[in-house]
């Protein structure tokens, strides 16, 4: 059985500077398992995988079997945390075309809470007047204005064309287990509803009911995914060798390329499936290791698309990066160039040929190029795109963001500072209680 293998023979880190983070890279490791690092009271999804017993299963599957009787569209409700990581396995996993199909199987997957445009509101409320659909509200806090507000409005809708009876069969809440509005008003309303640990914070919880629940109603095989992921904590575990162990090694070398100047990190995928996973980790990166003024920028690049436009920027930009390729060692499917008579577009020699040798030659052109032009590169392999790979590859990104944060001495399990707009918001929409930042922000403006 293939497993996620990590490459940093082309990082420009030499063996033994790897080696160097050896003790610390374990001892983190263990800090995590031993909760005895910063942020011990969220780390929760350390052992979640292994822990998720197969009545919690079942129940997600039957409210997914519910909900996907019921509706053809279901809008998931969510930002952050509560969002992403079920839309960057939805979307991995999904048809690309998957809202075109007409012989579907599974509803359509919609989105909202994860902005506050008012024309996406209007024009996702004026689709939903006619179709059948459902809602899935996901929120920790269960204070989050964006999804709050597109929230009030889709229960609005889901009452007025159904009824606020039918309104406990089409929504479904994931919240805290006690605290927040959102567990307030689901408990009122009698919704369906399941729990987000308190020791799971948002950008880790995509293997909780987060995550699960929307993957399940969109079709796909939650327990393979989890699976995945159990599989990827035998891998990383402390007792692994340090040269064994993916996770390590990944947290080492980005925290060597750090302190050696580069100061972004830019997720490389060859396959548009994998934006969305390329936002997921954006945000784990970002909101672990960007405060007390420290952390790699985490930024994405959809290859080969974006080498049309950013490619430059790489080549011969500021010498500040370093890149992170996700790689899909083999296609589910299969595409040839033709042979053609004429070969009036001088393809000929690409012909017979699948299009993932091309998109392969183009990934190793890449790298050699990029790598030449002083960027270094740090390779992250999967067999495959599908639940089991990525599962393994959210636990690979979850434990080595852990170790990393750790090796860069920051708390990774907090997120202080995205509290500044939102109190800056309150104070500009005059919220109650606000009354003294009202005044002062004025002054500002
Ligand atoms: O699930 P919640 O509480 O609505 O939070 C959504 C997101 O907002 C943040 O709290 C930032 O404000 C993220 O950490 C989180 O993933």
């Amino acid at each position: 059985m293939e497993n996620l293998k990590i490459n940093i023979s082309k990082s420009g880190v030499a063996a033994d500077v790897v080696k160097g983070y050896e003790k610390q890279a374990l001892e983190n490791l263990s800090a995590l398992y031993n909760k005895t690092g910063k942020g011990n009271d969220f780390l929760g999804w350390v052992e979640l995988p292994a822990q998720i017993t197969d009545a919690q299963f079942a129940d997600l599957e039957a409210t997914a079997a519910a909900i996907r009787a019921k509706a053809d569209y279901v809008v998931v409700v969510g930002i952050g945390g509560s969002y992403l990581g079920a839309r960057a396995v939805i979307d991995g996993l999904n048809n690309s075309f998957d809202w075109l199909q007409t012989s579907r199987k599974n509803p359509v997957i919609l989105y909202a809470g994860q902005n506050i445009g008012e024309d996406y509101t209007h024009e996702l409320l004026e689709f939903l007047q006619d179709k059948s659909f459902a809602v899935v509200v996901i929120s920790k806090s269960g204070t989050t204005t964006e999804p709050a507000i597109a929230f009030r409005l889709l229960k609005e809708l889901v009452e007025k064309k159904y009824s606020k009876t039918e309104a406990k069969e089409r929504i479904v809440a994931i919240t805290d287990a006690k605290k927040g509005a959102l567990r307030t008003l689901a408990t009122q309303e009698g919704y369906k509803t399941f729990v987000i640990p308190d020791d799971v914070g948002g950008r880790f919880s995509v293997l909780t009911p987060v995550g699960l629940l929307p993957i399940a109603i969109a079709g796909h095989n939650i327990r393979q995914l989890v699976k995945g992921a159990v599989d990827m904590k035998g891998l990383t575990a402390p007792g692994v060798a340090f040269d064994q162990n993916p996770a390590a090694q990944y947290a080492a070398v980005r925290n060597e390329l750090h302190k050696k100047g580069k100061a972004i990190e830019i997720l490389v995928n060859y396959q548009p499936k994998l934006h969305f996973f390329t936002e997921w980790w954006k945000q784990l990166y970002g909101e672990s290791e960007g405060k007390d003024n420290k952390g790699i920028f985490p930024a994405g690049v959809d290859f080969s698309t974006d080498l049309h436009s950013m490619g430059q920027w790489i080549q011969e930009g500021v010498r500040n990066i370093f890149e992170t390729v996700v790689t899909v060692k083999s296609p589910n499917t299969k595409v040839v160039v033709p042979n053609d008579a004429a070969d009036l577009d001088g393809l000929n020699f690409l012909a017979g040929k699948r299009v993932d040798e091309v998109n392969k030659m183009a990934e190793l052109g890449t790298l050699v190029a990029h790598v030449d032009g002083n960027v270094p590169n740090i390779m992250v392999e999967i067999p495959q795109l599908n639940e089991y790979y990525l599962g393994q590859m959210i636990y690979f990104f979850e434990i080595a963001c852990g170790m990393s944060g750790y090796i860069l001495g920051v708390n990774p399990f907090d997120q202080p500072g995205v509290e500044a707009y939102k109190k800056n918001m309150f104070a500009l929409l005059e919220k109650p209680g606000y009354e003294a930042e009202t005044k002062a922000i004025k002054a500002k403006l």
